[in-house]
């Protein structure tokens, strides 16, 4: 199958390279000219473990190319995928500006009939709105077909999740389309959910608002174990037991971030308004999340009192291991309160310095060296379980530390392991 993918990011890109992997022509389409350019060199402009090597095969063998001239991308695609970005409003809201723009870019330039597939996540709604914005702009005797085919992938195993995801979700309004896209589906090999338009674009906000109460769960028990001397750990391993529970996302922290969770709870507390339904439980979500964030503050001004001149050892800035993303990274909210605060700041990273430095104000240094973070620091922060982090042997805090204080926001240490050292150790949900 011939088939146009708009939009090079974490899914637009990977969505390309795996279809052009099972067999089909993808020609990926972006707007920046300059991503075009790197991804044409074999490049890839985003960090995902398994990427660069399927790229770059895939591209030598001729089934993957990459353009900003849409006119070009779409001039013999069967099925066009939309998977450009929906970022949050200031009210909470998905804005569509960039789908919306998408759609025109496909309306004014194909010349063949084509299916358009939304796979960025999108309002109940929007799959039709997204049809008739293509219609009124394209040429007459063009026939569009639509269809919602949300992604469920996670940055920093997307390739993974592509191949080895737990299931498709195809919504359309005819069989015939649906079957089209089973069928290029097919070769993922995994179960595949047909059904309506409506409900598959429910049922993308409905699982990421599930999985995001899940923590928000698990971090609320968290603090009520801090409160009564019970382990986090202890209890979420025993609640996971329970096949109905389930022993997965009952990790508790500071809190969830990345490009998804933070805004598409909101978005669907906005939907879910927008037609008269206080959806109260999935703003307490929200509102525990935003307060877990800065939990580890507290904690660090009980013990310190003040910061002035406290040089702080930032451990990770990524919302999570494996990825160079920042988004509603809880780093982004952690370093501007400790810069404030008065504290000299040193964030370690492996992959997400460059993308750090474009989105945090404040002065801080950087370094790829986790040694060279520890090095004379006050106390340490730990906000991304890096496998680095993780493994680092504890005693290397007592060692490099001017004072072996840790505040680890991603329970990253046993507290047996923890207790073989003479370091300080503050967690989430577990006896300090
Ligand atoms: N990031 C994830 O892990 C993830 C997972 C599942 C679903 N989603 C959803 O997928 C969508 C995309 O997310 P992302 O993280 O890949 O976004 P992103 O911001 O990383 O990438 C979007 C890309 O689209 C390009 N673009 C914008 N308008 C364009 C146009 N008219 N023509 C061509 N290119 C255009 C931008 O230049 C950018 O490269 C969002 O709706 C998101 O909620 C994301
Ligand atoms: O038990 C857990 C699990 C995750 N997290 C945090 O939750 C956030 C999100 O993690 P994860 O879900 O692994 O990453 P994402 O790449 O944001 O993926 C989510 O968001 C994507 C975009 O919609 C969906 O496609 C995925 O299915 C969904 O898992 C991160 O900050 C994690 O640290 C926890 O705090 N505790």
């Amino acid at each position: 199958m011939r088939i146009a993918v708009i939009g090079t990011g974490y899914v637009g890109l990977v969505t390309g390279v795996a279809l052009s992997e099972i067999g089909h022509h993808v020609t990926c389409i972006d707007v920046d000219p300059s991503k075009v350019e790197t991804l044409s060199n074999g490049i890839p402009t985003i960090y995902e473990p398994g990427l660069e090597a399927l790229m770059k095969k895939n591209t030598a063998a001729g089934r993957l190319a990459f353009t900003a001239v849409h006119s070009e991308g779409l001039s013999e695609a069967a099925v066009v995928y939309i998977a450009v970005g929906t970022p949050k409003r200031a009210d909470g809201s998905a804005n569509l500006d960039y789908v919306e723009s998408a759609a025109k870019d496909i309306a004014r330039n194909i010349t063949q009939n084509v299916i358009v597939v939304i796979k960025s996540t999108v309002p109940v709604g929007t799959n039709f709105h997204i049809l008739n914005v293509i219609n009124t702009n394209t040429k007459p005797g063009i026939q569009v077909k639509i269809a919602s085919n949300p992604e469920f992938l996670r940055e920093g195993s997307a390739v993974k999740d592509t191949f080895h995801g737990d299931r498709i979700v195809i919504g359309a309004e005819d069989e015939a389309t649906a079957d089209i896209l089973a069928e290029i589906n097919a070769p993922f090999n995994m179960p595949i959910l047909k059904t309506d338009i409506s409900s598959a674009e429910m049922i993308k906000y409905a699982s990421n608002a599930f999985l995001a109460t899940k923590i928000s769960f698990i971090n609320e028990i968290a603090n009520i174990c801090e409160s009564l001397g019970a382990n986090v750990e202890e209890v979420a391993k025993g609640m996971g037991f329970d096949h109905r529970i389930g022993p997965d996302f009952l990790k508790a922290g500071i809190g969830y971030g990345g490009s998804c969770f933070p805004k598409d709870t909101n978005a669907l507390v906005q939907l879910a308004g927008n037609n008269h339904h206080d959806f109260n439980l999935l703003k307490s979500v929200i509102e525990v999340n935003n307060n877990q964030q800065i939990l580890l503050i507290d904690k660090i001004l009980s013990r310190f009192g003040s910061l002035a001149g406290k040089r702080v050892a930032v451990l990770g800035l990524a919302f999570k291991p494996h990825t160079d993303d920042l988004r509603e990274s809880p780093a982004l909210v952690m370093i501007p309160k400790l810069a404030e605060l008065g504290a000299d700041i040193i964030a370690y990273d492996p992959i997400a310095i460059g993308n750090a430095k474009k989105q945090i104000k404040e002065a801080i240094a950087y370094t790829e060296d986790l040694p060279s973070a520890l090095q004379n620091a006050d106390f340490a922060v730990i906000i991304t379980d890096w496998p680095d982090v993780k493994k680092i042997n504890l005693s290397a805090y007592n060692q490099l530390m001017n004072d072996p204080i840790v505040f680890d926001g991603r329970n990253c240490y046993s507290l047996d392991a923890v207790k073989q050292e003479t370091i300080e150790y503050y967690s989430i949900g577990r006896p300090d």
